[in-house]
């Protein structure tokens, strides 16, 4: 599958690098100085988080993958119970649990992406998006889910609680949704193909069509309705990150618009996804920065007056 693992560590080393950007006058780092310090408890309950799912990634992706039995991962999950119950077995799992002694972390998403990474082991073709949008929930929608409880929602947010779990869901099957188009070429040769088998028929597609790899006009008229789609997930997502507290708001938009451009880029190498690889260059990542910054500092109440403006 594809590995969650660089992704995490681009939302880390957000997180970490640039932790004192979000208050923007004197006054109000002063005045924030307590969330400051929350902050720093906070950017060390998001790395145990992203740890723990690198971790349980490279038990199917990692150098041990080709070892790993559905025994190894039922495992896991008995060491995830241990930990959510203070008994940590090394220091990873400590910083974990003292997560989860800290912040109202539900164990639920964390089980289901060990499930996830069963059906991974099992599966290799997704008959319909319901089944792929399962598979996305598994490996990437938990980690949203996971992420709100310590990026917590802004104190002035009138948002409901479910609305922002839902656009932390979006952002992560967005996310997946994106690394699957990129990485088309790839998981084929690695015999796995994670598009919807109907809409690839509909399109008059078969997956000898994917391992050949001939970029054709309906493979392109395919793809831009898997971008689109995509696209849908990353808007949702858009309507919560303002909810998010303020601190939190600044990497979650970084992370969002680079992710994102992915999309642009598979565009722009002709939907050869087969050969070439999108990615996003330093020069885009650069200027996605101040884009982010600029859209974090539109807190909740700001963005509600914008809407109400513009009706
Ligand atoms: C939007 C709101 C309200 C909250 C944010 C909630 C969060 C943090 C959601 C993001 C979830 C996330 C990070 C999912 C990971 C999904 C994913 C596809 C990872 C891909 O990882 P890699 O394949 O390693 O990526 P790269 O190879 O591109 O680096």
């Amino acid at each position: 599958m594809p590995s969650l693992c660089c992704k995490m560590f681009t939302i880390i080393e957000m997180v970490y690098l640039f932790p004192r950007q979000r208050g923007s006058t004197v006054h109000s780092m002063i005045s924030n100085f307590g969330t400051q310090l929350m902050t720093q408890e906070r950017r060390k309950a998001i790395w145990a988080i992203y740890v723990w799912c690198r971790r349980t990634d490279e038990l199917v992706d990692g150098p041990n993958a080709s070892h790993i039995t559905p025994k190894a991962l039922d495992r896991w999950e008995q060491r995830l119970y241990d930990v959510f119950e203070g008994r940590p077995y090394d220091m990873y799992d400590a910083a974990l649990s003292d997560t989860v002694s800290k912040y109202p972390v539900d164990i639920q998403p964390f089980k289901d992406m060990i499930e996830g990474m069963r059906l991974d082991l099992r599966k290799s073709r997704y008959n319909n998006f319901d089944e792929l949008y399962l598979y996305c929930y598994y490996v990437a929608g938990t980690v949203g889910l996971m992420s709100v409880p310590v990026m917590g929602i802004a104190p002035e947010s009138k948002a409901s609680t479910e609305s922002v779990y839902n656009a932390a869901l979006a952002l992560g099957i967005a996310n997946q949704l994106t690394n699957i188009l990129r990485d088309v070429g790839e998981d084929a040769r690695r015999g796995r193909v994670y598009l919807p088998q109907d809409e690839l028929a509909q399109a008059g597609l078969s997956d000898d069509d994917i391992f050949r790899g001939k970029v054709t006009d309906k493979w392109r008229n395919f793809m831009k309705g898997q971008i689109q789609r995509a696209r849908m997930f990353f808007d949702e997502a858009e309507k919560g990150v303002s909810e998010l507290n303020s601190a939190s708001r600044w990497p979650v938009w970084a992370s969002l618009l680079l992710y994102r451009q992915i999309l642009d880029s598979i565009e722009a190498n002709d939907y050869n996804n087969f050969t070439k690889r999108a990615y996003v260059g330093k020069v885009k990542k650069l200027l996605s920065l101040p884009a982010a910054y600029g859209r974090a500092l539109l807190g909740p109440q700001k963005l509600t007056k914008m809407v109400t403006r513009s009706m």
